[in-house]
């Protein structure tokens, strides 16, 4: 293809973003499958343009005018790689497969310039979000606002079992693997290039997950142990509950204690299934009703329940950054009332003196300090469990569980990618009174 032919691609391929909400990883795949005459080297040009885009999307829009996928990757050209109006001319040819010759308009927004931008537009988060970030970062905010969209996020796995043979087999491979800081069982591969984790053999074998850092922490610190009855109560895909496994494996090797997976997505928890198959464990899989039904058995029963909430995912835009801009502010007070409604209902199955977790992937206090100052307010029969009393026996390099301890405000837990290098998460702790 040639370059002029990636851009109108890659404007195709924005527009068809703007019309759906599936991933933007998805939508590529599928357009290189319609369009064989596309080589690897045209679909990584194309893809770079499209996520550029994507993570710039506030500000070009404003710049533009318009956030038609043409006007987005004009502006991109322009503002962001500096090509200049002559350069574009010779892109824009209109001839074969290259975009029309620019419109008058579109030549007059782009000698304009991209003016006087409010700064929430330079970090390409909506405004609301630019202000949370400033309420809980101060003056990083732009730090943590650009790490937030920072293109090619590395791609951690999660070991089940020693990663030092793992790490080797990857460099046998041609891989770049390095131990993850935090987890102890992590492994981190550099985004560039992609790897293909689920053509390696350890994955097929269950040796291996996809799970970031921050993900494995929030799953180890919930604090699950072996012999325990503990409720993975947002199961979804079963990412926490493979960890929560994990962490009930005695020395050796052995699993033991229950497991229950619970969601209110039947589709979801059909996804544990083969995960656990390759991994060779076990969990009990359990539907749940609209309110939570289907636990009754299990009130003031579990030793541990973990309740990784229904959240805006806003701390993995860095992955999703087709997503950011969609978010609004009204479906953020919704899934804090999610939240809470839903915590409260987990919290009926610990049992005295049993732990209770909460988590989410989001870096909105709205999801996060807020849902757990209610939750503290409203149950006085839990209580804060340091986080540095979970660090005790979790999965968690010593040098790792010193800066965790630093980061951490007492039973809470704020990661993200400014901070940790991890996806954005968010973890409270509580026990109940004996
Ligand atoms: C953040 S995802 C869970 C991710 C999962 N724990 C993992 O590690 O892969 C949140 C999950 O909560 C589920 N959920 C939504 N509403 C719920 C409810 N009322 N009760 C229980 N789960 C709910 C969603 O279906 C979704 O799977």
């Amino acid at each position: 293809m040639t370059p002029a032919a990636r851009l109108q691609a890659a404007s195709d391929i924005l527009d068809l973003l703007g019309k759906t909400r599936r991933p933007a990883e998805e939508v590529l795949k599928d357009w290189g499958r319609n369009n064989r005459y596309a080589g690897s080297k045209d679909r990584r040009a194309i893809a770079d343009k499209v996520y550029q885009c994507l993570r710039a999307r506030e500000r070009l829009s404003f710049a533009m005018d318009s956030s038609a996928g043409r006007a987005l990757v004009l502006g991109a050209l322009h503002f962001l790689d500096g090509v200049s109006l002559s350069e574009i001319d010779d892109l824009y040819t209109g001839e074969g497969y290259a975009p029309a010759k620019l419109s008058v308009a579109e030549r007059k927004r782009l000698e304009a310039g991209d003016g006087e931008a409010p700064e929430w537009l330079e970090s390409g988060l909506p405004a609301f979000v630019v202000e949370r970030l400033k309420g809980v970062y101060g003056d990083d905010w732009l730090k943590e606002a650009e790490a937030l969209m920072l293109p090619r996020a590395p791609i951690d796995l999660r070991v089940n079992g020693d990663r030092a043979p793992l790490i080797a087999g990857l460099e046998m491979l041609g891989y770049r693997p390095e131990p993850t800081p935090f987890s102890a069982f992590g492994v981190r591969l550099p985004a560039d290039p992609p790897p293909n984790v689920r053509a390696l053999p350890a994955f097929r074998q269950g040796t291996i997950e996809i799970q970031d850092e921050g993900s494995q922490l929030a799953g180890f610190l919930a604090g699950a142990r072996p012999g325990m009855t503990v409720v993975d109560y947002c199961a979804g895909g079963g990412g926490k509950t493979l960890a929560l496994l994990q962490a009930m494996q005695g020395p050796n090797g052995e699993t033991s204690g229950r497991l229950i997976a619970s969601d209110v997505e039947k589709t979801r928890l059909n996804n544990i299934k083969p995960r656990l198959t390759r991994a060779g464990l076990e969990a009990e899989l359990r539907q749940l009703g609209p309110d939570g039904e289907g636990m009754e058995d299990l009130e003031a029963q579990a030793d541990l329940v973990l309740v990784d909430a229904p959240c805006s995912g806003s701390g993995v835009w860095r992955r999703r950054p087709e997503t950011a801009h969609k978010l609004e502010e009204t479906e953020v007070a919704r899934l804090h009332e999610l939240q809470s409604a839903i915590l409260h209902r987990a919290s009926r199955l610990v049992k005295p003196g049993g732990l209770l977790a909460y988590a989410t992937c989001s870096i909105l206090p709205d999801e996060n300090e807020l849902t757990a100052d209610r939750f503290e307010a409203d149950h006085p029969h839990f209580t804060p469990r340091p986080i540095a009393d979970a660090l005790d026996g979790a999965a968690v390099t010593p040098e790792g569980a010193e800066t965790l301890k630093h980061i951490a405000q007492g039973h809470r837990l704020r990661l993200s990618p400014g901070t940790s290098h991890t996806d954005g998460f968010f973890v409270s702790l509580y026990r109940r009174k004996p």
